[in-house]
């Protein structure tokens, strides 16, 4: 079983429109509205995967009930803990290809010390059954910046190897916590190290305690820094539609190679394959299986 973490779960809300008038009245064109945070994402792709998978976190509230609801009427299992604050709602505004795509994320309840408290013990008792763990998005009020690192290192204890993608200071962090990868983007690695080029970069992650670090760099594919290796996936073509989402896909496909033990270059084709067929679904979670398909034989890797 796969375990992922999202303590800022969130119900993601979806606008596809043909444009954005900023002065005017805006026609929504489709509404999606669903679980979300990156964990949730993570564990949705996962499943499409057919690997097993249970989603846990923090959630309070009434959108924090849709969040659980949802994630039930999908059939993925759930572990979330109960916070008294009320979760977030995150709004991504897509114009598809011409249009473009816009985030917003709130910032999410403030969680309290016992809250967390009892958090890390329900996750504690979760690792005994977990072959690997990812912790991902971003912490919500009143969660310690070092907690990523906290919770990989308690992984890394009882040998569960974890994944982390975070930004700001849980990314910065998070090395300290052993995780087997580390996963910025390009632009959260530029934020956290920001003398030298992106193999700079990860390397100083690596000298921090990650065992690797592997960047996403949008429609440029993938740069991986690991123990066997610097690896470079490039993608054969640029594949139109919404971003949000992709790199939690990225992220599955990374998991998947993790528990399967999959060797660097076929681990990171399909990671990026993932992420790619993931910005032609049009909600973040769901991956486009004949892009995958298609993608997959052509990215190059060296
Ligand atoms: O935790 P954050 O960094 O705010 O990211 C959460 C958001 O990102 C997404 O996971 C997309 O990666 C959305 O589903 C949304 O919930």
């Amino acid at each position: 079983m796969i375990l992922t973490v999202t303590l800022n779960a969130a119900l993601d809300v979806t606008y596809e429109v043909p444009g954005v008038d900023w002065d005017g009245v805006n026609r929504v064109r489709s509404v999606h509205r669903r679980a979300g945070g990156k964990g949730v994402n993570v564990a949705r792709v996962l499943r499409g995967l057919g690997q097993e998978v249970l989603v846990t976190g923090l959630a309070g509230g009434a959108t924090g009930r849709a969040v659980e609801a949802d994630l039930e009427a999908a059939g993925l299992p759930g572990a979330l803990v109960r916070v008294a604050g009320e979760s977030r709602t995150t709004l991504v505004v897509s114009g598809g290809a011409e249009g473009g795509t816009a985030l917003f994320n709130e910032p999410g309840p403030e969680v309290t010390a016992a809250e967390l408290r009892e958090f890390v013990r329900v996750y504690e008792g979760l690792l005994a059954r977990a072959d690997a763990v990812v912790v991902s998005g971003s912490l919500p009020r009143g969660v310690p910046a070092d907690t990523y690192a906290h919770l990989a290192a308690l992984a890394a204890e009882r040998r569960v190897p974890a994944i982390v993608d975070a930004d700001g200071e849980p990314l910065l962090h998070a090395p300290a916590g052993r995780p087997a990868i580390l996963k910025p983007n390009a632009d959260e690695l530029t934020r956290a190290v920001p003398h030298g080029g992106p193999v700079e970069g990860a390397e100083h992650l690596r000298s921090r305690g990650a065992e690797s670090v592997v960047v996403s760099l949008g429609a440029d594919g993938l740069l991986a820094v690991t123990p066997d290796g610097t690896f470079r996936a490039r993608m054969p073509y640029k594949v139109e539609g919404n971003p949000t989402g992709a790199g939690d896909s990225l992220v599955a496909g990374l998991a998947l190679g993790l528990v399967e033990g999959t060797a660097w270059p076929d681990r990171l084709r399909r990671a990026a394959a993932l992420g790619a067929a993931a910005v032609a679904a049009p909600v973040a979670g769901d991956f486009d299986a004949d892009v995958y398909a298609h993608v997959h034989p052509l990215i190059d890797l060296t």
